[in-house]
């Protein structure tokens, strides 16, 4: 498989994300996000690691932005700091807004496209302090913040993604407490995912008053889920997860509508389902961003509240522990493709290994394989029909990987944080080949 089995026109990108790898926390203005307080917090993160310094991004993006030039790169998907560009639901950081101003006008001279996805997770403490996602009015300031975003750089950046995997700041953030706010309560995840969908909408009313000649879409966390078993009970359940994890952030969009078994059982359970604004919630979207990693086995489980439990797979796994399943990718591009009939990119794509520098080299051959065999994956996608534009690998460099802090190297570069030196790992290297052969 080579670049140019690919169309003419589709884009090879990397991606990152604001908390994870610009540190100056609370530099040049820049206010606390619920990531600062929640890495601050002892126990949430492992090793107690936080997002103060990370990759110090902020301070090298320029060098950077070289290794993205270097390695070959069309674009670069990164999210904007809403804490570092907004002092508070009116005012506008000037400090933080030149900083992204920098850093696009970097890569528009070097001739890469940039990406911006408007938030990654780090919701300001002030907004957070008004009730965050749990609050209805966190739309119409999520409409504000969106809006002098699109003012700002809209001369400048066409592509835009409104908030990258609802799903994990709603069930991660308020039912599982595994990320900021650390919130466990089934409601609230239901209540705050209907709002994140809400802002979503409402920023891509202002964004076709303000940025005409753009794309705008919105990424959602794309798991095949499968049976453990060949049994009815498992393939239903499996339908069930299916809707819940992936249906319920993408049909909503689509149809203006919950999707109906998932819905019935949250109902069942007690759980209010929201309906309002379904009308903005479904405005014109012009792609989804897909970020696939791996597949979610499932098996009937009567006396659990949604009658599933996940169990363990066999496949060969990550440093995360996610099994290496290049197939789902097929199945899901095909699957999202044929049902929703947008235009997909993918928005993430990647895993952490078992990384180990030795005289500046990384010979991480098992990155290699797995992005080879998912890129041969999309390739068969697209041959099948599926309108795929694009492609960006998780991540950049090792940077802050949440909850496990900077224990997990998802990079294609590796980052010496005691340094800050980055060193291009084996896969960077089979990637600047793979993308020279435009
Ligand atoms: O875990 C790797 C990446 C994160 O570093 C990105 O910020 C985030 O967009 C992202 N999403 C997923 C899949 C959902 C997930 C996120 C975090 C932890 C577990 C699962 C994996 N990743």
């Amino acid at each position: 498989m080579e670049r140019n089995d690919f169309p003419k026109d589709f884009i090879f990108g990397v991606a990152t994300a604001s908390y994870q790898i610009e540190g100056a926390y609370n530099e040049d203005g820049k206010v606390p996000s619920i990531w600062d307080v929640f890495s601050h917090t002892p126990g949430k993160i492992k090793n107690n690691e936080n997002g103060d310094v990370a990759c110090d991004h902020y301070h090298r993006y320029e060098e950077d932005i070289k290794i993205i030039k270097d390695i070959g790169f069309d674009a670069y998907r990164f999210s904007i700091s809403w804490p570092r560009v907004m002092k508070n639901t009116k005012e506008k950081n000037e400090k933080g807004l030149d900083f992204y101003n920098k850093l696009i006008d970097k890569l528009l001279e070097n001739n890469i496209t940039p990406f911006i996805t408007i938030y990654h997770w780090d919701l300001p403490l002030f907004l957070y302090e008004k009730g965050g996602w749990l609050n209805d009015d966190i739309a119409l300031y999520f409409q504000d913040y969106s809006s002098i975003l699109f003012q700002n750089f809209g001369d400048r950046v066409k592509h835009w993604i409104t908030l990258n995997e609802p799903w994990c700041s709603s069930f991660l953030g308020y039912f599982y407490g595994i990320h900021a706010p650390g919130h466990k309560n089934l409601q609230e995840a239901i209540k705050t995912d209907h709002n994140l969908l809400r802002a979503h909408g409402y920023s891509v009313e202002a964004f076709r008053d303000l940025v005409k000649d753009g794309k705008i879409g919105i990424t959602n966390v794309t798991t095949k889920v499968e049976p453990a078993d060949e049994t009815e009970e498992d393939f239903y359940v499996a339908l069930l997860v299916d809707e819940l994890t992936n249906g319920w952030f993408y049909d909503p969009i689509i149809f203006g509508r919950y999707p109906e078994n998932a819905r019935a059982i949250l109902q069942r359970n007690g759980i209010e389902i929201f309906e309002n604004d379904m009308n903005i919630i479904s405005k014109k979207i012009d792609f989804f961003g897909i970020n696939y990693y791996t597949r979610q086995l499932v098996k009937y489980a009567p006396e659990e509240p949604f009658m599933f439990r996940t169990i363990e797979g066999e496949l060969e796994k990550t440093e995360m522990g996610w099994e290496i399943y290049p197939e789902g990718l097929y199945d899901m591009l095909l699957k999202i493709y044929n049902r929703y009939k947008t235009p997909l990119y993918i928005t993430e794509n990647g895993m952490a290994g078992p990384d180990k520098i030795e005289n500046g080299k990384v010979h991480d051959t098992y990155r290699i394989n797995y992005l080879k065999s998912h890129f041969e994956n999309a390739l068969k996608a697209i041959k099948d029909g599926v309108d795929l534009k694009g492609y960006f690998i998780w991540t950049l460099m090792d940077n802050f990987e949440w909850a496990e802090g900077y224990s997990k190297r998802f990079g294609i570069v590796y980052t010496d944080y005691t340094t800050q030196k980055r060193y291009l790992k084996d896969s960077a290297i089979w990637l600047k080949k793979f993308l020279e052969g435009k």
